[in-house]
């Protein structure tokens, strides 16, 4: 049996899973997580990959491996390869300004969201590294002078893993200095995936665009290479190669065994819907981001910044488990009597709301109870990932089947109310790790080679059925306008 290792570094935390190459049966994992936060140090990633790879059972006897990460986050490293400050995240939001002022430079709203949309094939918001990068240039020109590479949460540990480092031995001792300097910049890899999320790379041209990096940051610092989906990236201590890797959605889509036809809809920190395409998108309205894939194929993509975080905050109000405010929310009547939930928690990157805040409309005597707040927020979050599945068919997606994963879809509620809120039945494979699993197969792919990856059967899945309640869209989309913004501070 040859086995393969993938990782997930996503926001939460880090998964790791070893598979059987051809049968992609599970044969070991490990998770640890990550610090909470919207700034993170990226030594911090890699002391938690050493602990799941610890707990996994250590990287010694796998044939290839492959990284998936959380997408778009800065990692900013010096000439000598040190990280220069810690990593920006997607969910980050303080380069808002920086994404309006992008889009106001080549031309004001309408023509400066058709140039980049055509340029990189998606309209930058807060979460596209191009827009952190600006943010540097003008809040931190000390650290941006010292920026001599940039590159994203997967290619940083790509590249340390693939320098031949022992992280059993060196992440695990948390001397996290240490395990955050040093390195070869000429070295760094990256793919199609993870790089069309940076807003200075086009997955239609399969260039980057330096000069729309340089214009944002005031000058060229130096980026991964991209790989095709089956390249080597580096070696393991142990000498076996380690895949391209690439953004978290994009494994999901090869962990699922996605094809043309197939939206995934993934409810993680963020809420992502998404779709195999086999042309690239470029949507100058900004609500689809034109991403590339893993295998060679494009994945026109919708992400919200809240999700599954969602629930957790209603749990916490409710001083409830998640299981308990699931119960909750399926005691109470489609569409909460009224109760609408909108869920801005963290501000909103689609719709582009960078400062918005969440709100409950539709409080009465009736619908003040746990049961009405926990069906609003699991429809609240719900309905923004429907407006997100209508964006993505309007931009030409065909919708053969749904598919639901990520944490929030271990919740019974979530399973059962979705079919409603989408109009469509929802398929739900087993609960597992997608996005390990997908990178678990690119170095699945990398290790036995061929023009596509190793076909894996799917796990089993179920399909929830529902019929459709319009009513519960409608009145969102009454509340969803109704927003007031954060606080300063
Ligand atoms: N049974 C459940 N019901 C609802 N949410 C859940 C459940 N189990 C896990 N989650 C949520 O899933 C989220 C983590 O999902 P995951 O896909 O791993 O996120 P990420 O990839 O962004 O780190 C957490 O916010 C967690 O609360
Ligand atoms: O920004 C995006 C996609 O464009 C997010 O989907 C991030 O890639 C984070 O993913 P999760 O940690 O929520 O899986």
């Amino acid at each position: 049996m040859s086995l393969v290792a993938g990782v997930d570094s996503s926001t939460q935390s880090c998964k790791v899973v070893i598979r059987d190459a051809e049968t992609g049966e599970l044969v070991r994992q490990g998770r640890a997580p990550h610090p909470d936060g919207t700034e993170v140090d990226p030594a911090a990633w890699e002391a938690a990959l050493a602990r799941a790879i610890e707990q996994a059972g250590g990287l010694a006897d796998v044939a290839a491996a492959a990284v998936a990460g959380q997408q778009h986050g800065m990692v900013c490293l010096d000439d000598s390869g040190t990280v220069v400050r810690p990593a920006l995240l997607w969910n980050d939001t303080r380069s808002a300004g920086a994404a309006a002022d992008l889009v106001t430079e080549f031309g004001g709203a309408e023509p400066g969201r058709r140039f980049w949309a055509d340029a990189v094939g998606s309209v930058p918001v807060a979460s596209f590294t191009v827009t952190k990068l600006r943010w540097l240039a003008r809040h931190e020109p000390a650290a941006a002078e010292r920026v001599a590479a940039v590159c994203l949460p997967h290619d940083w540990l790509t590249w340390r893993l693939g320098q031949g480092r022992d992280l059993a031995t060196a992440g695990s001792g948390g001397d996290l200095a240490a395990s955050g300097s040093g390195g070869d910049l000429a070295a760094l890899r990256t793919d199609r995936g993870d790089a069309s999320g940076t807003g200075y790379w086009s997955p239609a041209t399969g260039e980057y665009r330096l000069d729309l990096l340089e214009h944002a940051f005031g000058r060229t610092p130096a980026v991964p290479t991209v790989l095709g989906p089956a390249e080597v990236a580096g070696r393991l201590p142990s000498g076996a190669p380690l895949g391209a890797g690439t953004g978290d959605n994009a494994a999901a889509a090869l962990g699922v065994s996605a094809r043309p036809g197939d939206v995934i809809v993934s409810i993680g920190t963020s809420g992502v819907v998404s779709s195999v395409a086999e042309v690239p998108a470029a949507d100058p309205s900004g609500a689809v981001a034109g991403f590339a894939d893993a295998t060679g194929r494009f994945l026109p993509l919708v992400c919200t910044l809240n999700a599954a975080r969602v629930l957790d905050a209603a749990a916490a109000m409710l001083r409830v488990g998640l299981d308990e405010l699931a119960e909750l929310a399926l005691r109470a009547p489609a569409g909460a009597d009224g109760l609408v939930l909108v869920p801005y928690l963290e501000g909103e990157r689609t719709p582009d709301r960078p400062l918005a805040t969440g709100a409950l409309h539709g409080l009465t005597l009736r619908t003040a109870t746990p049961e009405h707040l926990a069906r609003a927020a699991v429809e609240g979050m719900l309905c923004a990932l429907a407006d997100g599945l209508d964006a993505l068919v309007a931009q030409g997606a065909r919708v053969r089947r749904v598919l639901l994963v990520g944490g929030g879809a271990r919740s019974a509620a979530v399973r059962r109310i979705a079919p409603a809120v989408f109009g469509c039945p929802v398929v739900v494979p087993e609960p597992g790790e997608y996005v390990a699993d997908g990178a678990a197969r690119q170095a699945a792919w990398v290790a036995l080679g061929g023009a596509e990856p190793p076909t894996w059967s799917l796990a089993t899945a179920q399909e929830y059925a529902a019929d459709p309640v319009p009513a519960i869209r409608d009145r969102y989309a009454d509340a969803r306008d109704r927003i007031v913004e954060r606080l300063a501070g």
